[in-house]
């Protein structure tokens, strides 16, 4: 609806680029123009700072239509009798079209902009960041930087306007110093660069307006991005039947736990028992047979030497994973060689996707689960940077024909030219362990019927929550094995 937001986002995204190639002809096709696009943009922004019942707003302006939504909202604030400084980085005077006439608005309002140095040591209770949105590129002006380094540390709700100031809507690069929002309320359509990495919590709570063209625009655009919703994802969660047998959902082998690296293994194996997987076998070097297996019974766990003890066990399973502490030195290459041959589907992360960057050569069949330093690996090029995180992704799929999981906060999953960004992927994901539990849970998921991107997106999305979950009561000192009885718990 017109001049509203909501929390209820669409489970679709789009590049910066798309919704500014196609605003005109949604506005049009929807009987509006771009400026009555403006006036509602201020309408919704208004709305959200009525609803925080701001008293006391600074408002930062740029040189483009991102600071003609924040004068729509000045001149809306002015009326209201809201307590408004506008501090204007840029010219305002030079302010063209639709912006240019907001500002005119705002000054016939009775409106003036401050020079940033009348705003410093003054108590607001909202901070407003409409400088740079969908226009911006590259990095923030020393201005700029400067602005915001003055309120960095102000206790003031800040709300950016449709994008925060140095953030890239297509790319989701970030520049150094950009706004850092608890609040943003973003226009149109939901813009892929917000949604994954920095940018995501740069963002801080996320809000849409759709200035009533949400439809017209869908109508013209396109994309190959989702942003799947809760509900969808615990759609996809595996059906029991009440007479179901051990042997009817899913055999999956781990292979990995190298001289001395028993952890890593267990962790994905114990993960994966908790997504239901009906039979779980880890094939370990014979010195962690005792270790895995200790206090975990309904693991079934195998010592190995020689990669033809592990066809016997490749022959019996549906999945494999392989890599978690697997290392790298002759053993290691030994089981993944044997793995390699397997015809099923594979989970590879941590050394396995090391072992296969040496070879560099293509694995259908496989979910790949790099970070970023894994998938810079693969790709062969040391100096891609985070910035480039849906072009990595995009292109691992394409080199390897595999599903990418490109693990981070906001994780994407790619499969072929579909991405779909993960709202869930958290920052816990720092804690040691935590790959591989993620691999456990996608082999899990995978045994039991899911397609590769059904089990990399549902896999992701458990294991974000499960995260959030434990993180709860204090993020630090968290362990990857604090995830497993909230893993049980999502799966019901
Ligand atoms: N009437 C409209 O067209 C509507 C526009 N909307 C708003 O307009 C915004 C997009 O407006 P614009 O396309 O004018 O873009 P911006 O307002 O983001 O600003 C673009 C300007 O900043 C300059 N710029 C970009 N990167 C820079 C850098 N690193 N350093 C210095 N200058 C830089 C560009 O040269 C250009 O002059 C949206 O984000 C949204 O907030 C909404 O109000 C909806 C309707
Ligand atoms: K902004």
């Amino acid at each position: 609806m017109q001049g509203q937001y909501t929390h209820n986002l669409p489970q679709i995204a789009y590049c910066a680029q798309e919704v500014k190639l196609h605003e005109e002809q949604a506005a049009l096709n929807s009987g509006t123009t771009l400026s009555e696009l403006m006036q509602r943009a201020g309408h919704a922004l208004f709305e959200l700072v009525r609803n925080k019942a701001v008293k006391n707003i600074l408002i930062f302006t740029g040189k483009g239509n991102n600071a003609g939504d924040g004068f729509m909202l000045a001149k809306r604030c002015l009326h209201a009798q809201i307590n408004v400084t506008v501090c204007a980085l840029f010219e305002p005077s030079l302010l063209k079209g639709d912006a240019g006439e907001a500002y005119q608005l705002f000054c016939r309002s009775g409106g003036r902009v401050v020079a940033l140095r009348s705003c410093i040591d003054r108590d607001f209770d909202a901070i407003v960041d409409a400088v740079f949105g969908t226009g911006f590129r590259g990095e923030l002006p020393d201005s700029v930087k400067e602005a915001f380094g003055q309120f960095k540390s102000s206790k003031a709700w800040k709300l950016a306007v449709d994008i925060p100031s140095g953030v890239n809507g297509s790319t989701a690069e970030v520049a150094p110093d950009s706004f850092d929002a608890d609040t943003t309320l973003t226009f149109i359509a939901l813009k892929q660069g917000m949604l994954t990495g920095s940018a995501a919590s740069l963002c801080g709570e996320l809000l849409l307006a759709d200035l009533g063209i949400a439809q017209a625009f869908e109508d013209l655009s396109h994309t190959n991005c989702c942003y799947p919703g809760g509900k969808y994802l615990h759609s996809l969660k595996p059906k029991r039947s009440p007479d179901s047998y051990k042997n009817q959902c899913g055999h999956v082998l781990l292979v990995g736990g190298g001289k001395g690296m028993a952890g890593a293994i267990r962790l994905a194996a114990e993960a994966c028992l908790r997504t239901g997987a009906g039979l779980v076998s880890v094939a370990t070097h014979p010195d962690n047979q005792a270790t895995v297996l200790n206090g975990r019974y309904e693991l079934m766990v195998h010592g190995i030497s020689l990669p033809k003890e592990l066809d016997t066990l490749l022959d019996k399973a549906d999945v494999v994973v392989i890599g978690p502490g697997l290392g790298q030195d002759a053993w290691a290459k030994k089981m993944y060689a044997a793995v390699k041959n397997f015809k099923g589907l594979v989970v590879c992360d941590a050394d396995g996707l090391n072992l296969l960057a040496q070879s560099h050569l293509p694995w259908h069949r496989a979910i790949l689960t790099p970070h970023f330093g894994e998938a810079r690996r693969l790709l062969g090029n040391t100096t891609l940077n985070m910035s480039k995180r849906f072009e990595m992704a995009e292109q691992l799929s394409k080199e390897y024909a595999a599903c990418i999981v490109l693990k981070g906060p906001g994780s994407l999953i790619v499969d072929g030219k579909r991405i779909n960004i993960n709202r869930s992927g958290c920052s816990a994901m720092a804690s040691a362990g935590m790959g591989d539990v993620l691999s456990g849970i996608i082999a899990g998921l995978l045994a039991q019927g899911l397609s590769r991107y059904e089990a990399a997106t549902l896999g992701v999305y458990i294991h974000g929550l499960a995260a959030e979950q434990a993180a709860r009561d204090g993020h630090l000192g968290m362990l990857a094995s604090d995830l497993f009885d909230h893993i049980r718990g999502i799966m019901g």
